[in-house]
């Protein structure tokens, strides 16, 4: 069995970004996001950051052309892209080259920086439209680029359309997706004219970080082309991708931040570790279940672990014990499974924590005892409380948000972070202690230390 007919590869043929937002490094990040192996021919060093572009400097033609030769006559190449191609002989080089072989090949017509900066110059837009446009298995415009290509103004979704259809029909290409985020809607749309025919991509509209969103988009796209999928199919997972991206964008620099390419694997691997850990140590709950009973409330236990701070947003991104922990016998007993939006009181009140100490991820809940305070001060733990009966009357007004602001006042009464915070209950509400950790099991250590 030859393994290596499983890795696919594919190619960018565009200038490196030494911020790492854009270009050959946001291409690669993507290519690996999606486990494909990525090769490049690198067609101009930029000295860049998330302000400006300091200075470009072209690879010659000839390097460039011989950087495709090398990795598709030894590793071969299943799909492509070009970035930033920068001048007219560097695109003609690239023209010639890609010919020679049969690979599809996305074009990202880069002509601005998001900074402002030109990375296509003037007199070389012809040769763009001339010779690469023509060998495009997809052309992947903004409105600004799609504008140049086709040469109509584009105010609505009819005019991306018609430009599309332009690109394709007149200038050669198979299809052309002409994208949404600088028009004026509601959603980010973004029109495809594949075949004859116009398919709409539609994402919401997601604040964050944008520097290097047309390369990783396009990436995305090759990188799914490399792994045998359709056209159609390819752009609806990057679409997903760079929205995802864009929202948990990495916030570095002081200009655009770039797209985070890396929450597309990390989030699915971030999620698969808080459940595994969450599971045994519930597991180990109930195992030393008979010590836990006492501690009980009526309301039940619940036992959360949340996602790293950088993804965690909403109680979606925190996982707990679905119908929650209650007494069984002369044990405890998880109710339900581990899901992510189990819980909604710890969850906030996890979340809220993670505001001010980020590595605190875990919490369990017991039912309030002097003697469990009692035993957390000699054990040396750190304790803090709140009173419900001095919550402002705007915030009891606000759904769920007594936990956060009770949260927050135990935090800031203490001096140092809490493993600790309690609170003695209030109208038809039961009193509760609720232990904090890194994770479960530094919950499960110091609930031990409490309850032996
Ligand atoms: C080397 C390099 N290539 C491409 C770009 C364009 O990236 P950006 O400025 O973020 O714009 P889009 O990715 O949205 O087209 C660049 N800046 N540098
Ligand atoms: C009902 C309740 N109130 C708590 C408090 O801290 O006041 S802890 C708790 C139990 C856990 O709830 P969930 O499953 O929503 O996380």
């Amino acid at each position: 069995m030859d393994a290596r007919k499983y890795v696919k590869t594919a190619l960018t043929i565009a200038g490196s970004d030494s911020g790492g937002g854009a270009g050959i490094e946001a291409d690669l990040k993507t290519f690996s996001a999606f486990g494909v192996h990525g090769l490049v021919a690198i067609i101009s060093v930029t000295a860049q950051n998330t302000q400006e572009v300091r200075a470009i400097y072209d690879v010659s033609p000839e390097v460039v052309a011989k950087q495709i030769e090398a990795v598709a006559d030894d590793i071969g190449v299943d799909a492509a892209k070009t970035g930033m191609l920068s001048n007219a002989e560097i695109i003609k080089a690239v023209a010639r080259t890609v010919k020679k072989y049969e690979f599809p090949l996305v074009v990202d017509p880069v002509m601005i920086a998001k900074s402002g900066a030109p990375l296509l110059r003037e007199d070389a837009m012809d040769a763009l439209i001339e010779y690469i446009i023509p060998l495009a298995t997809l052309v992947t415009p903004n409105k600004p680029e799609a504008e140049k290509l086709s040469g109509i103004k584009i105010e609505t979704l009819e005019d991306a359309k018609k430009a599309a259809k332009i690109i394709v029909e007149e200038l050669g290409a198979k299809a052309a997706i002409v994208k949404g985020g600088h028009l004026n809607l509601s959603e980010a749309v973004d029109v495809l004219y594949h075949a004859g025919k116009f398919r709409e991509y539609r994402a919401p509209f997601v604040e964050g970080c944008t520097h290097g969103t047309g390369c990783s988009f396009s990436a995305a796209i090759t990188a799914n082309l490399a792994k045998g999928k359709g056209l159609e199919e390819a752009i609806k997972v990057a679409k997903e991708f760079i929205t995802m991206g864009i929202f948990y964008g990495a916030r570095i620099g002081k200009g655009h931040c770039p797209v985070n390419q890396n929450v597309w694997i990390e989030i699915p691997a971030e999620k698969w570790r808080v459940y595994e850990s969450l599971t045994k140590a519930v597991r180990e709950l109930e195992r030393i279940g008979d010590r836990i009973l006492p501690h009980v409330p009526e309301v039940g236990m619940n036992f959360v672990y949340a996602l790293p701070r950088l993804y965690a947003r909403t109680p979606k991104d925190v996982a707990g014990v679905k119908g929650r922990i209650v007494r069984f016998g002369n044990t405890v007993k998880a109710v339900g499974s581990i899901e992510f939006g189990a819980s909604s009181h710890l969850a906030r009140a996890v979340l809220k924590f993670m505001e001010f100490y980020p590595e605190i991820r875990s919490a369990l809940n017991l039912r309030y005892s002097r003697g469990l305070i009692d035993r957390a001060q000699k054990n040396g733990f750190k304790v803090s409380f709140y009173d419900r009966r001095e919550e402002p009357e705007e915030i009891k007004a606000k759904e769920g948000a007594t936990i956060p602001w009770g949260i927050e006042t135990a935090i800031k009464r203490l001096s140092g972070r809490p493993d600790i915070i309690y609170h003695l209950g209030d109208w038809e509400k039961e009193a509760m202690v609720l232990i904090f950790g890194e994770s479960p099991e530094d919950v499960l250590r110091k609930l031990k230390m409490l309850t032996e």
